[in-house]
């Protein structure tokens, strides 16, 4: 299990356009850990605006892909290219605990001004918290929160690793409109891992199926 508490909205390297229209192009010939190889070619591509969800067997090795084709782990054969800004989205919402929720934006993202928060804070049905701690918000508002964090960064690739997974039904209801909503607007190319095939039709116009030892798609689903 890789499931980190990470969120990146600065501009990452490289900054290479992916080839034939796609924002982002992943091949990745091998993964090992140690002497194990976990992963065997994975090759995929995701264009602005499409919604690719990853998805398989516990332990498989999805984890370890997004990683990969964040930039995280770069100790891999093979190659990515990925556009100049992206946001990752993870299970847990990491917030800046000591700040408040405006400067958990403005302070992640260069440039980004106080108004420009607000509206980002507006969005997401925060109006009027931007002076409030993390741990004076409720679990659903921390997560509102980290959704307006990594889109005030407008980027152009968008990585969630099962981030609505331990969500009562409800919340993770709205938690799941208000990401197809903010997806719809921004139009990043989207990579997310789920456990649920509810959440993998409902958001994806594409699933990708890892299986096998090591791990590699399953063409027929590609
Ligand atoms: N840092 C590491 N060192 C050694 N082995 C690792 C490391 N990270 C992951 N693995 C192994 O690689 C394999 C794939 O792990 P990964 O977390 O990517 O799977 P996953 O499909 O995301 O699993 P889950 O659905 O349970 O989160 C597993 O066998 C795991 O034990």
């Amino acid at each position: 299990m890789t499931h980190g508490s990470v969120f990146i909205g600065q501009p990452v390297t490289p900054v290479r356009p992916a080839g034939d229209g796609a924002a982002v192009q992943v091949n990745i010939l091998a993964k090992h850990f140690g002497p194990t190889q976990v992963l065997r070619d994975v090759h995929f591509t995701v264009a602005r605006g499409e919604t690719v969800a990853l998805v398989g067997p516990s332990g498989i090795g999805k984890s370890t892909v997004l990683r990969i084709v964040s930039g995280l782990d770069t100790r891999f054969d093979g190659h990515v290219q990925r556009p100049g800004t992206m946001a990752m989205v993870f299970q847990e919402p990491t917030l800046l605990p000591w700040r408040s929720a405006r400067q958990n934006l403005t302070l992640i993202h260069d440039g980004l001004t106080e108004a420009q928060a607000d509206a980002a804070l507006d969005r997401v049905g925060l109006g009027g918290r931007g002076d409030a701690f993390p741990r004076a918000l409720s679990l659903g508002q921390q997560r509102r929160l980290a959704l307006a964090r990594a889109f005030a960064g407008r980027p152009e690739m968008l990585i969630m690793d099962e981030p609505f997974v331990s969500l009562d039904p409800e919340l993770a209801e709205q938690m799941l409109s208000l990401t197809e909503e903010l997806i719809t607007e921004a139009r990043p190319a989207t990579i997310f891992v789920t456990h649920a095939r509810a959440e993998a039709d409902r958001l994806a116009s594409r699933v990708l199926d890892l299986r096998g030892t090591p791990a590699t798609l399953s063409p027929h689903l590609i």
